[in-house]
């Protein structure tokens, strides 16, 4: 479903090389947990996988359709929710959520069900006819997921999706995930929470200065150590 190739990229501005020959493949049905430490490069490998920022080097494709190449048709693919998602405040999250219905082309009837399921899961209802400028950092972070599940990604590609998120959202959120990939989709999401990345992840890449040093099942991570530990016991060896 998603395929990184030999991915780098250094900035230049300060020549740090933040993804350095990446490589990933991550099939369909799978929630897939991209970790590491402040720094590692997880934004910079999403924001290439998005189309948001060019990689100097390697190949993306999503479906076998290459980001760079094919960016309207890989973009029909995706949903992303960035971890400060930047909407326009002057709207209303209605009027947003109906943009981003215009965009995708969902006809109204399943535009306005999927609009109504998700506003009720994540209890936004009552602020929907409010400008998104009055919105909290959450009802933002909501809004951006709502506006990302109502065209029906075949992935779904998160950075740091629980940050701000009431405990019931999240809940919320984590049921969702899960259940997208029941149905044959694909959730790819950075995250610094660890409990949540081992009880809901198939796999777990991790990250560390722009290299991938740990990738598979959590069975297969534990592997690496000797006792059975917990996903932060490794992550913190791994990465110390
Ligand atoms: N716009 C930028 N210009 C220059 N360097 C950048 C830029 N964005 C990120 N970097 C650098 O690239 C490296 C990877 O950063 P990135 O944001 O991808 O890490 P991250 O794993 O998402 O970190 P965090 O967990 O703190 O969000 C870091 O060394 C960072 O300083």
């Amino acid at each position: 479903m998603l395929r990184l190739e030999n991915v780098t990229k250094t900035y230049s501005k300060n020549s740090i090389k933040a993804v350095d020959n990446i490589n990933l493949e991550i099939e369909r049905g799978e929630v897939f947990g991209f970790l590491g430490p402040n720094g590692a490069g997880k934004t910079t490998t999403i924001k290439m996988i998005v189309g948001l920022l060019k990689p100097d080097n390697g190949k993306i494709t999503v479906n076998g359709i290459d980001v760079w190449q094919n960016p309207i048709e890989a973009k029909k693919l995706m949903s992303y929710v960035p971890d400060d998602p930047e909407l326009y405040n002057k709207l209303k999250g209605i009027e947003y959520l109906n943009f981003v219905g215009d965009i995708y082309e969902i006809f109204k009837e399943e535009r306005i069900e999927r609009i109504e399921k998700y506003l009720d899961i994540f209890e936004l209802k009552g602020a929907i006819k409010d400008t998104i400028g009055s919105y909290s950092h959450g009802m933002k972070q909501k809004l951006a997921l709502i506006s990302a599940l109502i065209h029906e990604p075949e992935i779904l590609i998160l950075d740091e999706p629980m940050v701000g998120l009431d405990p019931k959202s999240a809940f919320n959120l984590k049921e969702i995930m899960r259940d997208m990939c029941n149905k044959g989709k694909t959730v790819f999401f950075s995250t610094h929470i660890l409990e949540v990345a081992e009880k809901i992840c198939d796999r777990i890449g991790i990250i560390k200065e722009g290299n991938i040093i740990a990738l598979g099942t959590m069975e297969e991570l534990r592997h690496h150590s000797a006792k059975e530990e917990s996903l932060e016991e490794i992550f913190l060896e791994l990465t110390e």
